[in-house]
């Protein structure tokens, strides 16, 4: 049985699976051996030394200390493409509120009185104030061609635009979904120059905070619509304030408001609701629970974002998990300790990741806590554990 701390509120079906499993689950679990969250910030947290993996639900991981928890030997998950339909969804919409006048139109019927005014009247009157052009054959440019940045490019296709693509680490994947119509934008400024819809779908991290600054927005379309749907620090909101302000952006779509953002004309702000349906929720919640459970049970992962993938089936006995330094004589140096404490290697799965390597190791013998502490011991092991009876 784990300890599994919960940040945010996880749809009911991923907690549920847990439970199945055995494991304890809540908000006020202790010393951890599992953390899932969603959007919780954990950068201020620290961590106790039973954690042993976090799973996100949900794509972005920058509100996890990764960099931390890879030098703690935690494992952290993330659930790729389980809420991209969703944020896809919300992505038309956005296309089509910042074409069309909706929500201030909206915002103008509430306004009617009907015990001085005629509505049907006045609407007919006044509706001229709030048209906008139609989204078909026009262009639309996608930066980041992962899970979301695919399905809105094929959307925009299907909706009748032409679309550029922009991403220069396009997985064979991406390529293999992504329809054959959309065009490929040679740079980022190429793709910004030329688009009418502009939808930025790329993670957040070092390359990419600020990407979108003063400078290309000076390089931007005249009049170009932009959405992030993505995270905010992607956009220099000073910049974009002042480029909606000149009009080099006609209307920005954000599903993250800042204080920066708040009151300025062209601003549709949305609340974080990218990956709120309960499709979404579910799916991400039961594959994040599902990755941490199979890690904590048996040491195998999936769709971690620091640790490489390593699955191996077991044969039922004791097996030892293990991340060093992706240095000369580490597995020789594992497999001496081994040998010197009898135990009998059944299977063995070495795989690495940058500066990182993980082993899972199968034996025939039971594990003693003194063979584990000297495997701990060696120069550039970052976390070596049991799973008792983990290669069942
Ligand atoms: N609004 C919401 O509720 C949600 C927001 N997101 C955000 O959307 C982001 C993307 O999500 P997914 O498509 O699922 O991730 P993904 O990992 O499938 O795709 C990201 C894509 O960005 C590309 N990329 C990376 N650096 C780039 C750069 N400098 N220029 C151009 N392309 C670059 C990658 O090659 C990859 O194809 C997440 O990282 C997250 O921040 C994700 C889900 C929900
Ligand atoms: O859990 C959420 O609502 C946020 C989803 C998100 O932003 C992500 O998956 O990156």
């Amino acid at each position: 049985m784990a300890r599994i701390q919960t940040f945010n509120k996880i749809a009911a079906e991923g907690i549920a699976l847990l439970e199945a499993r055995g494991h304890q689950v809540g908000p006020d679990v202790h010393d951890p051996d599992g953390i899932l969250v969603r959007s919780a910030k954990l950068q201020d947290i620290t961590f106790g030394p039973s954690l042993r993996g976090i799973a996100r639900a949900g794509a972005g991981v920058n509100n996890v200390p990764v960099s931390r928890c890879t030098e703690e030997g935690v494992v952290v998950f993330n659930t790729p493409g389980s809420n991209a339909n969703s944020v896809k969804e919300l992505v038309v919409a956005g296309l089509m509120l910042s074409s069309r006048k909706i929500i201030e139109g909206c915002q103008w019927v509430q306004t009617l009185d009907p015990a001085k005014v005629d509505v049907g009247k006045e609407v007919e009157a006044g509706k001229s104030a709030f048209g906008g052009p139609e989204i078909a054959g026009k262009r639309l440019g996608v930066i980041g061609l992962g899970a979301i940045g695919v399905m809105v490019a094929n959307a925009g296709i299907s909706l009748g635009m032409e679309v550029a693509g922009y991403d220069p680490y396009l997985s064979v994947n991406s390529a293999w979904g992504l329809s054959r119509s959309v065009l490929r934008a040679t740079s980022l400024e190429a793709l910004l120059a030329d688009c009418d819809y502009i939808s930025i779908h790329v993670p957040l991290n070092d390359e990419t905070r600020g990407v979108i600054n003063a400078d290309r927005l000076n390089k931007t379309k005249k009049g170009a619509r932009f959405l992030n749907f993505s995270r905010d620090a992607l956009v220099d909101d000073q910049a974009m304030v002042k480029a909606l302000k000149d009009g080099t952006i006609s209307t920005y779509v954000t599903d993250f408001p800042t204080a920066a953002l708040l009151g300025n004309p062209g601003v549709i702000a949305i609340p974080h609701l990218g990956a709120s349906t309960p499709e979404a929720e579910t799916n991400s919640a039961i594959m994040a629970a599902q990755q941490l459970a199979d890690f904590l049970e048996q040491g195998n992962i999936k769709h971690s974002v620091n640790f490489p993938e390593c699955i191996m089936d077991g044969n039922g006995g004791d097996r030892i998990i293990l991340a060093n330094k992706n240095v000369p004589n580490m597995v020789s140096r594992i497999t001496t300790i081994l040998a010197e404490a009898e135990l009998n290697i059944s299977d063995m799965l070495n795989r690495h990741r940058d500066d990182l390597a993980y082993n899972i190791i199968d034996v025939d013998q039971t594990i003693s806590a003194a063979t584990v502490e000297k495997l701990q011991a060696i120069d550039g092991v970052v976390m070596a554990r049991v799973v008792p009876g983990g290669a069942g």
